[in-house]
């Protein structure tokens, strides 16, 4: 029996140092950075809209919200975050938080959105400067992706892209790639295509929520667009609501997954926002027992496989914890 079988597991997640590359901001805000947010809004006088509050900002797992209403969540988190100097605040106390739980690296990415108090451009600012200053007081290495919401059109993407194109040109430091994400309902990836590749021409690198619900067209679709990594990859496998062929596609091309252990929480596939990067944390966030996530820890290990044998890496979870001591 490993020392870690015995070690408190939460101590053990939170001094593992640990890179996160896949936190979306508005999906990372804690209960007490949005707090803050709250506190930042009255102080400035500002309407405060988020009425219904920390409970629907949760989903656990068994909740009966569908797909789509899942993503409205979302919403409350952009209420808190529509000025600048709100943005501002949620990215320093989200890194700082990210910190705080052992996290060394951390490529956040986040949709630029115009609000009344600011352009998407002055939203990528905002961030990039939160991205600067938070540099010089905490020792996590923060890196920005730019996301793409699916909802948009082909013409929004396009206009995403070129800024963040310029802003990789002026801080290629801190921008380091752009994404494809929102409702995997919504859109084509067809229509994404030119927004994507005029950014990876530019220099920028690709990850792609990819397979979020069964769409094996679409999975290979992306595939064969070769992103730098993939987001979720929930239904890729042939056991798992993917097939044989984009299984396939995925172990030949060996693209790195992104594995978001709270997004295989509901049994209809997906679902359950990435609140938290560790793993126990997650756990009791959406009130998963240890040997739920346990489980769950080795259903997502089912994507990351060896590069030769090509077979799941299930023992390097039993080994990292131990599992029968659940
Ligand atoms: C769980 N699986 C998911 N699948 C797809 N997109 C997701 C997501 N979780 C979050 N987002 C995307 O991130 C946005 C919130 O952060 P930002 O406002 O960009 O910082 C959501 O509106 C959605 O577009």
């Amino acid at each position: 029996m490993s020392n870690i079988a015995i070690m408190d597991l939460k101590s053990f997640c939170r001094e593992l140092p640990k890179i996160e590359l896949h936190a979306h901001l508005g999906g990372s805000l804690s209960r007490s950075t949005m707090l803050e947010l709250k506190r930042l809004y009255a102080d400035a006088g500002i309407a405060d809209q988020t009425n219904a509050f920390f409970d629907e900002f949760q989903i656990a797992a068994g909740d009966s919200r569908n797909l789509s209403q899942c993503f409205q969540v979302f919403s409350i988190a952009h209420s808190l975050t529509s000025t600048p100097d709100a943005l501002a605040l949620a990215t320093t106390l989200t890194l700082a938080e990210f910190q705080e739980d052992g996290c060394c690296y951390i490529e956040l990415r986040t949709t630029p959105r115009e609000t009344p108090d600011m352009s998407k451009r002055q939203y990528i600012e905002t961030i990039v400067q939160a991205i600067r200053k938070a540099s010089l007081n905490l020792t996590i290495i923060s890196k920005l992706i730019i996301s793409i919401d699916r909802r948009c059109s082909p013409m929004a993407a396009e206009e995403t892209s070129d800024m963040a194109i310029e802003f990789y040109k002026s801080y290629p430091d801190i921008v380091v790639g752009i994404e494809l994400s929102g409702d995997p309902t919504a859109g084509s990836f067809d229509d994404f295509v030119p927004a994507l590749s005029n950014a990876r021409k530019a220099g920028l690198k690709v990850t792609l929520h990819c397979g979020e619900i069964c769409n094996p067209k679409e999975v290979m679709q992306m595939l064969d667009f070769k992103p730098e990594r993939i987001g979720h990859g929930t239904f890729i496998h042939p056991r798992l609501g993917g097939t044989v062929e984009t299984w396939d596609a995925l172990s030949k091309l060996k693209v790195p997954v992104e594995i978001c252990l709270t997004s295989n929480t509901d049994d209809k596939g997906v679902f359950a926002t990435s609140l938290s990067q560790e793993y126990l944390i997650c756990a009791q966030t959406f009130e998963l027992s240890q040997s739920r996530l346990a489980r769950l820890a080795l259903e997502s290990c089912q994507f990351v496989f060896d590069e030769n044998s090509r077979k799941p890496l299930t023992d390097k979870i039993l080994n990292f914890i131990e599992i029968k001591q659940l």
